[in-house]
């Protein structure tokens, strides 16, 4: 249940200035708590939109088709890889995930925020490509036990798959240090304000602000 004290106010963009948009990024070892973070931001942040990943896993029970990911086969991935239609990808797990390219690309530009649910290797090939435009987060689990339970409560995976992805847990928590922000996903309200107050205070960042040139040449014009 979401404790309204700690849950972040949305602050409102200024309409009146153009703001180039932002890559929100979120990783974390699987089961940390980054998809449960990312629904609450976009339930609460009309102006974040979720950049929808393709994939060769399988649905998960609930994952929707062109909501949760892309779904695809091997050679669909491998067509896409081809045409050059993916920003970053990766494999993961086993499988092959990729950010889509065109509708990240012509968004940032209108100042739509994407928000980008990617591993660490993601983050790397994103981060070399688009700097400025990317935020880097990255949530840690309070423990290793909680982290298994959250996968077992989760209670969509195998015992083999939460096996490997416990196995593959330590490591991908040894990239911390590649991201501008680290959070303790322990109470999962004060995780959600943190993050929030993350994305607010990267959305204000002056170099972000591309309307404030005329609006300032405006303000400073010998005349005015
Ligand atoms: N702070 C928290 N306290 C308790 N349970 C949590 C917390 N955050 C997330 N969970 C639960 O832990 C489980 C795993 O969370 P989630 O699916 O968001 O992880 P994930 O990092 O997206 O994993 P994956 O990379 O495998 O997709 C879910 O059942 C979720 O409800
Ligand atoms: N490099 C990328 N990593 C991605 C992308 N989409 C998801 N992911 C990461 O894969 C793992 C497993 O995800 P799951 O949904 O199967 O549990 C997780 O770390 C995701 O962040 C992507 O497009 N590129």
């Amino acid at each position: 249940m979401t404790n309204p004290e700690v849950v972040a106010p949305t602050i409102p963009d200024s309409d009146a200035l153009h703001r180039r948009g932002l890559m929100f990024i979120l990783s974390s070892p699987s089961g940390a708590g980054k998809t449960t973070v990312s629904r609450m931001l976009l339930q609460r942040d009309e102006r974040l939109r979720m950049s929808v990943s393709v994939t060769t896993r399988s649905p998960r029970p609930g994952e929707v088709d062109g909501r949760d990911y892309h779904f695809t086969d091997h050679a669909g991935f491998e067509r896409m890889v081809e045409d050059g239609e993916f920003l970053e990808w990766a494999h993961v797990f086993g499988h092959s995930y990729g950010t889509p390219k065109a509708e990240v690309k012509a968004g940032l530009r209108e100042g739509n925020d994407y928000l980008f649910d990617i591993d660490w290797q993601g983050t790397q090939q994103l981060y070399q490509k688009m700097q400025s435009d990317v935020v880097r987060v990255f949530l840690l689990p309070p423990s290793i036990d909680e982290l298994r339970r959250r996968l077992n409560a989760r209670g969509t995976d195998s015992a083999e798959v939460i096996a490997s992805r416990m196995e593959r847990a330590k490591a991908e928590i040894s990239h911390w240090d590649g991201y501008d922000y680290v959070i303790v996903n322990d109470d999962i309200d004060i995780c959600f304000a943190k993050v929030s107050q993350i994305l607010a205070s990267e959305r204000m960042r002056r170099m972000r602000q591309t309307g404030l040139i005329p609006f300032v040449r405006e303000l400073t014009a010998p005349d005015s």
